[in-house]
């Protein structure tokens, strides 16, 4: 029972618009070819891979990760708030946990921090939002906007460009070591934890996805969903790729001032 509509519920179906629906096999093939457009292959994210990044730019991008961190579990909590059945709350309240942390268990975000403290940042540099450039500022909000408005398995479906996740955060535990040195090894702490949780979130998530796309149109909803999602990820490697790439950050052509802010209220 929800009073968001949803392009997922049959009742909203527009018969003409409806083409033939993929069987559960194929419908789970073609989520998986997305993967063809996953931030693992954008070039600041194939520079950082292949030792080609400067501490600078791997500095930048542990800051303005960091936006995305704090962000994620205030979208699983709007998960939550928008889910009216307690056996999938249950189940998702985990990521909450697992980003904030409890009892004596830290969490992913306290993990990003000791990251940034491993490529040479201090805690309150994160916190401070300094380095978070606008059109990531802005990519990362419209994730957490759609999930506050979405139909909560709209929302479940969003989640899945974690399906691509565990490839990155190995290849991150493989490569990093080797090309950057100068990086503590404490700070790759996050990355392994995340190898476990994303597989059993993706699992989770998928299962939602299988379980209720049974025909054309929310099939393609979905795709549209996990496209968007891709285009968020994509999107803040652009800006950093401009900032700290191109020497391009916003307003380089009137001021060599930082002109950021944190966003409105
Ligand atoms: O480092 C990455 O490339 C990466 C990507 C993603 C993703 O695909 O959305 C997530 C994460 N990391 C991650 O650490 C994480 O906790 C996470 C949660 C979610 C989500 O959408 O709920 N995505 C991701």
């Amino acid at each position: 029972m929800t009073s968001i509509a949803s392009p997922l519920d049959s009742k909203q179906m527009d018969s003409k618009q409806n083409g033939p629906a993929l069987d559960r096999d194929a419908f789970r093939a073609a989520l998986m070819a997305k993967g063809a457009y996953y931030h693992i292959h954008h070039p600041y994210q194939v520079d950082m891979a292949q030792g080609r990044s400067t501490p600078e730019q791997i500095r930048g991008w542990v800051a303005n990760r960091f936006y995305y961190q704090i962000n994620i579990p205030q979208k699983d909590a709007a998960l939550l708030a928008n889910c009216p059945d307690a056996a999938t709350r249950r189940r998702w309240v985990q990521r909450l946990l697992d980003h904030d942390g409890y009892q004596e268990n830290g969490g992913g975000i306290e993990a990003w921090l000791t990251l940034g403290e491993a490529v040479g940042m201090t805690r309150e540099e994160l916190w401070s939002q300094e380095h978070v450039l606008p059109g990531v500022r802005f990519a990362v909000d419209a994730y957490l906007n759609f999930v506050r408005r979405a139909d909560w398995r709209e929302g479940a479906i969003s989640s899945l460009t974690e399906l691509f996740a565990p490839e990155i955060h190995q290849s991150r535990l493989e490569s990093w070591p080797q090309h950057y040195p100068w990086i503590d090894a404490a700070g790759y702490g996050y990355f392994r934890k995340r190898l476990n949780e994303a597989r059993r979130d993706v699992d989770h998530g998928l299962e939602v996805a299988l379980d209720i796309c049974t025909n054309y149109q929310a099939q393609q909803r979905a795709l549209d969903i996990l496209q968007f999602k891709l285009d968020v990820l994509w999107s803040m490697l652009d800006a950093m790729s401009m900032a700290y790439q191109l020497g391009r950050p916003p307003y380089h052509s009137v001021t060599d001032e930082r002109v950021y802010h944190r966003g409105l209220a």
